[in-house]
């Protein structure tokens, strides 16, 4: 199979060698590029190649020329050999510098598995949904790189006989999860309208959202996730452009209503991505969520969170949400896969999970079309579960 990291991809991330500082890198192959030792250095350019951060605040002229200037070198007669490091001897860090943190809840089989588990009897979709892309602002600070430990967190919720408990999450859940991340800020009191999404998203990453179900369960009434899901959000470590992803490209479902006019795609290009993820435990595959069927695309979810004027900074990073399809085996959480722990989910050794156990390690792998029979490669988020630590007195 071609190389999903090839001249078509290109992704973006953050490395190091040997001890030293961290700097841009661009993934070719299973190697890392050095970009600014590779790339000769031209005026607003060379700032631009200090840091992924600083490339992502440069803007979308600087972007394409990069990337095409990447291009030209990875195909031309002299690839720099001695700028690129094999993958296994660099450090991979969180990409960028995490501005605010938003997660959405785009997916509309999510959403509705969510309410019909957590609220039986009830709409399994909130009033609103259909009319907005629904989201709450999460703890960007405790945003971390693939290969993070996640230690599992404490806190309180109602057991069985009605009584409050403190103690480590019994209902430790992962969230497959695609994450944009903004380049160009944005003044306060100025909305980004669905067209302009592309000048200030470079690109997407994955997400794992972990998520103390019991924790939020208590808590969460009527603000919103709080310490059930502040603990840890992993990415993976490639930040994939927009402009890699042309050929994934797809037209989102049908909306009923019509979104008001502010949030209807209807006459824009269409920003539905066909991202293929794969979610493994203890390395089963126990799931593969398609980004492609999301209600509320990257654009509008931009548009929607600027509509009151709130500002956009550079690093900012906002989550598509949990994303699953509607079979059984395209489930992107385990509070779906295992119905709310009533249908335990079977793994290859021959154990079975609702919720995850200490020692577990989470993969959220991802793949999408790209030009001709190649594919794009979006690589991986993983983290391992490790005990809760002692509670305090
Ligand atoms: O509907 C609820 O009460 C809870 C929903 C979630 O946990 C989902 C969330 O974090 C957003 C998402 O990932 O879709
Ligand atoms: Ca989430
Ligand atoms: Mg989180």
């Amino acid at each position: 199979m071609a190389d999903p990291y090839g001249v078509h991809n290109l992704p973006y991330g953050s490395f190091s060698t040997g001890g030293g500082a961290p700097r841009l890198g661009v993934r070719y192959g299973d190697a890392v590029l050095d970009v600014a030792a590779a790339l000769p250095p031209s005026g607003a350019r060379a700032e631009a190649l200090r840091s992924l951060d600083a490339l992502l605040a440069a803007g979308p002229a600087v972007w394409r020329e990069v990337r095409a200037a990447l291009q030209d070198l990875l195909t031309g007669s002299a690839v720099p050999a001695e700028h690129l490091h094999p993958l296994e001897g660099v450090r991979l860090h969180l990409p960028f510098t995490v501005a605010d943190y938003v997660d959405f809840y785009a997916s509309e089989q999510h959403a509705s598995n969510v309410g019909r588990i957590l609220r039986p009897g009830q709409d399994p979709l909130p009033a609103a949904w259909r009319h907005l892309p629904i989201g709450y602002h999460g703890r960007s600070g405790t945003v971390v790189v693939s290969g993070t430990d996640v230690v599992r967190p404490c806190g309180q919720r109602r057991e069985d006989d009605g009584t409050v408990a403190f103690g480590p999450t019994r209902r430790l859940d992962l969230e497959a999860e695609l994450g944009f991340v903004v380049g160009v800020p944005t003044a306060l009191g100025e909305p980004v309208p669905l067209e302009r999404f592309a000048e200030h998203v470079l690109g997407v990453c994955l997400v794992d959202d972990w998520s103390a179900r019991d924790v939020q369960a208590f808590e969460y009434v009527p603000l919103g996730p709080f310490l059930g899901k502040s603990f840890a959000t992993s990415v993976s470590p490639w930040v994939v452009p927009l402009a890699a992803l042309e050929h994934a490209r797809v037209p989102p479902p049908p909306r009923d209503p019509r979104p008001l006019p502010h949030l209807d795609d209807a006459g824009t290009g269409p920003w539905g991505l066909d991202v293929r993820l794969e979610v493994l435990v203890q390395g089963t595959v126990v799931s593969r969520p398609p980004a492609a069927g999301l209600y509320w695309t990257g654009a509008q979810q931009l548009a929607h969170l600027t509509s009151g004027g709130a500002s956009l900074r550079t690093g900012d990073l906002y989550a598509s949400g949990t994303v699953s399809g509607p079979a059984r085996e395209e489930r992107g959480s385990l509070l779906e896969l295992s119905w709310g722990g009533t249908e335990p989910v079977a793994l290859a050794d021959g154990t079975t999970r609702t919720y995850l156990e200490d020692g577990d390690e989470v993969v959220v792998r991802g793949t999408a079309p790209g030009p001709g029979d190649r594919v794009v490669g979006l690589g991986e988020v993983r983290g391992r579960v490790l005990p809760a630590r002692g509670q305090p007195t």
